[in-house]
């Protein structure tokens, strides 16, 4: 598919150039039209490389100037495993993401009047961060590293959306000539592999997992690289290694595939990213930013968490807040709350027992119950936590710092 975007442009800045191979030695097909100038042609395709991952390699910043729009762009992943997950979490911080129907690829946020989602692969969502066509995207840690190259344009504003959890590792076969070799330095090490044959590595991440190598310093190896099921480049005989991404590690073991020590190359997982450039420049960005950050924030700090209540005997609040204080599990995010029940007894108002609420880690529960038990807590009740708003948020603090505003 391509998508004619036409803007005014002087045909004498017009320029048409073949993109660079990266990597693949097949030379890409890709053309662009760009001009320095605002009003200008734009022809994008899909062809493998476009003018902006040519800027990107080059390290070059994209756009010297925001272009002029009143909306905040939101990227978002159009399919694959990460989209449903990142439209499920937007809707956990009650954020809804109303979309009028699948194949439109443009939706709005009614809570973010001032803000336009836009459906992307998760690679363009970067792309189109550092060309200044999207503001904000939630995409993968990998996904970021590999098509952002550390372009100081891109901040991750939050890094760790609780979803889409994976790392990039490398992966070698569990038998021949690799039955004995567990770790990096031992196949860097192999005898086999010299500069007439060099490991073979197939992967897709041609630039994480070239810069992977030469820091760890493996001269003698080459890369392939193919679009999916690389797991089967070992047994096909295409390469000795793979470089892939790995979350339960069943298809690593189906191939008869293993990782090695030292052989991973990044923890991912979904994360909100900016282009700071937008929330520098952009009116409307930075307070954006915030109440997304605010409310993921708040969903995902309660997520972990559950609110316990239970009643105490006790001679007085103070009493019951050295017991329960005594045990580890029991102090709650900033101490107990300690409340009195009141009873009345032969006519009169008085004071027996004691309303404890805690808010503690889901994985501590069946823990933390045990200790209130063990200081006299009973009719525990456990509720799930919805939201935990702070005073600041921490990233928030990191953010402007970063942005030294
Ligand atoms: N087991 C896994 N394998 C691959 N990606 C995973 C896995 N677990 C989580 N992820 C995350 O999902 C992302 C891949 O999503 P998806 O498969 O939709 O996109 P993609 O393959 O990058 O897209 P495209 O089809 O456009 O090339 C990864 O970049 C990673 O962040
Ligand atoms: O550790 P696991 O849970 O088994 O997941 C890892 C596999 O999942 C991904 O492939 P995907 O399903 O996206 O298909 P692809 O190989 O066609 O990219 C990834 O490229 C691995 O092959």
């Amino acid at each position: 598919m391509s998508i004619l975007n036409l803007r005014q442009c002087p045909s004498s800045s017009l320029s048409l150039s073949p993109s660079p191979p990266l990597l693949s030695p097949s030379p890409s097909t890709a053309f662009s039209v760009i001009s320095n100038r605002r009003r200008c042609l734009r022809l994008v395709t899909s062809s493998s490389v476009s003018s902006v991952q040519r800027s990107v390699a080059n390290g070059s910043p994209a756009p010297a100037v925001v272009v002029e729009r009143n909306q905040i762009r939101l990227g978002l992943p159009s399919k694959g495993r990460m989209a449903a997950d990142a439209i499920d979490l937007l809707k956990d911080c009650q954020l809804f993401v109303k979309q009028v129907n699948p194949r439109q690829y443009v939706a709005q946020i009614p809570q973010l009047p001032n803000t336009e989602v836009w459906f992307q692969r998760p690679k363009d969502i970067v792309r189109k961060l550092l060309s200044g066509d999207l503001d904000l995207g939630i995409v993968g840690l990998d996904t970021l590293s590999e098509y952002g190259q550390e372009n100081e344009d891109l901040i991750i504003v939050h890094e760790a959306l609780n979803f889409g959890d994976c790392h990039l590792s490398i992966a070698i076969p569990n038998y021949g000539i690799f039955e004995n070799i567990n770790s990096l330095k031992e196949l860097a090490q192999m005898p086999q592999w010299n500069e007439e044959r060099p490991l073979r590595l197939a992967t897709g991440f041609t630039y994480l997992g070239p810069k992977f190598m030469k820091e760890n310093g493996i001269k003698h190896v080459t890369f392939s690289t193919a679009d999916g099921a690389l797991e089967a480049a070992p047994a096909m005989g295409i390469a000795d290694a793979i470089l892939d991404l790995v979350s339960s590690g069943t298809t690593l073991k189906e191939n008869n595939l293993k990782e090695i020590e030292g052989g991973v190359v990044l923890e991912s997982q979904a994360a909100l990213v900016a282009s700071r450039r937008a929330l520098t420049e952009r009116k409307g960005a930075l307070n954006t930013v915030h109440e997304i950050l605010e409310r993921l924030e708040a969903h995902l700090k309660a997520d972990g968490q559950f609110t316990v209540v239970a009643n105490m005997r006790g001679n007085s609040a103070d009493e019951v807040a050295e017991r329960v204080l005594s045990q580890p599990l029991l102090s709650g995010l900033q101490g107990p709350t300690i409340s009195p029940v009141y009873v009345t007894k032969d006519g009169k108002v008085s004071v027996d027992y004691y309303a404890i609420v805690i808010c503690v880690p889901k994985k501590a529960l069946y823990d933390s119950v045990k200790q209130l038990r063990a200081v006299g807590g009973s009719g525990v009740l456990v509720s799930p936590l919805t939201y935990i708003f702070d005073e600041d948020t921490p990233r928030w603090g990191q953010l402007l710092r970063n942005l030294r505003v």
